[in-house]
């Protein structure tokens, strides 16, 4: 079986080197002649897979994306061809709620503006604006949520309408795939009208699809509102941001928010026991045994003394602000961005990190944020 999968998408080898002979490619150049005698296909975001890049294969058995998103994937395409196909839902959940959690505290020192005193919208409530309202809520932060689909399909949750939370909010968190058809299409959801309907000091942040912001509405609005402040880890035009957008931006980022190691592990594992299914044989790897151990041993915790504090000991974990300095460096061109996305290896969740003393004690909320309780 020939399998042919993004060089950037860890421990392949690990779980598929036992059912085929596997070959890398760059995703965002890969060709239809390199996938013509595939059998198996592992992409990430940055592959568009359509009618033209499939085309001079007859034989695939399987295409998994280790993503959650998949608006690259024709699936009716591929559904008429009979190829089975899988995406990795939740996979980077947790990793893009901890991305804005931490992002929301750095602009909070900043601007010595507590998070706690925030009002926070998160405007779609699927796996990754769920994670980010699990973080808020471990910390006592007020938030409300829009997701009129989920709404409609009666999540027992309140959901609230999208322009009266931005009259609302103080922070808008996006978590929307990035649609253009239905009845709630969500490119450009926030155009020049919404951004400038943003209240006084607002923050926005987009860890989703860039193009859900109307980007040249929002380098207008900036420009003439220095009060938001915003953080952006997805631009329009990937992997090109535009330029003028970036100094704009509090806190900027190369669409890594999901990259933590677990979430891509996640992603490829949950490929690895679909393409199993298909093949009809026993999944018999295990997803703990891939991950490495954390550079911190156990940390013994028994007071969070204020918002400062809890900043630090998610620093520990993932500093943000080292992605942010480095994409401003070497990130922001079409081969800085996807470089930094390649080499991004080292970040890990809240998870990783052991706490000794925080259960049962006046820090237990911290392993509802995700931390380890070691007792
Ligand atoms: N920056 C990054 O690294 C990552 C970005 N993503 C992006 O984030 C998106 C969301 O991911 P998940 O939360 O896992 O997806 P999900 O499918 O679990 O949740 C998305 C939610 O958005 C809701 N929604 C759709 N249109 C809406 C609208 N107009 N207004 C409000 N809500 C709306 C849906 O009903 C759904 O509940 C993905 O589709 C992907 O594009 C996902 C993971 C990592
Ligand atoms: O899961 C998604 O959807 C994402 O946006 C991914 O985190 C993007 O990662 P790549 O597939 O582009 O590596």
């Amino acid at each position: 079986m020939k399998i042919i999968a993004d060089e950037n998408m860890p421990y392949v080898d690990s779980l598929f080197g036992e059912l085929g002979e596997i070959e890398y490619v760059n995703g965002r150049t890969l060709t239809p002649e390199q996938v013509a005698d595939a059998d198996v296909l592992l992409v990430r975001s940055v592959t568009q897979v359509n009618e033209a890049l499939v085309s001079q294969n007859q034989q695939l058995k399987f295409v998994g994306s280790a993503t959650i998103g998949t608006d690259h994937v024709d699936k009716a395409l591929l559904a008429s061809r009979g190829i089975p196909f899988s995406n990795a839902p939740g996979c980077n959940a947790t990793a893009v709620g901890e991305y804005a959690f931490i992002a929301m505290l750095e602009l909070a020192q900043r601007y010595q503006q507590p998070l706690k005193n925030k009002r926070v919208a998160i405007i779609g409530a699927g796996n990754t604006g769920s994670a980010t309202a699990r973080c808020l809520q471990a910390y006592g932060v007020e938030y409300r949520l829009c997701d009129p689909l989920l709404a409609e399909q009666g999540d027992s949750r309140q959901f609230f309408d999208l322009d009266e939370l931005i009259a609302w909010a103080d922070v808008i968190s996006l978590h929307v795939p990035i649609t253009k058809e239905g009845d709630f299409p969500t490119w450009y959801l926030f155009d020049q009208k919404r951004l400038e309907a943003l209240k006084p000091d607002a923050w926005l942040l987009n860890c989703c699809r860039g193009e859900v912001i109307d980007n040249r509405a929002l380098i207008d609005v900036k420009q003439k509102r220095d009060d938001i402040k915003l953080v952006l880890d997805v631009w329009e035009g990937e992997p090109s941001p535009m330029l003028a957008l970036v100094p704009l931006v509090d806190i900027a980022t190369p669409h890594i928010a999901g990259y933590s190691l677990e979430g891509k592990a996640r992603g490829t594992f949950m490929l690895y026991e679909a393409l199993c299914r298909v093949v009809g044989i026993a999944a018999d790897k295990k997803l703990d045994s891939l991950l490495p151990s954390f550079f911190l041993d156990v940390i013994n915790v028994h007071e969070v003394a204020d918002e400062r504090a809890l900043l630090t000991l998610c620093r520990a974990v993932y500093d943000l602000r080292d992605d942010d300095v480095r994409f401003r460096q070497s990130g922001t061109d079409r081969l800085g961005f996807d470089k930094m996305r390649k080499n991004h290896r080292h970040r890990r969740e809240f998870s990783a990190l052991k706490l000794e003393n925080a259960k049962g004690s006046e820090v237990n909320w911290l392993s509802f944020l995700g931390f380890s309780n070691v007792g």
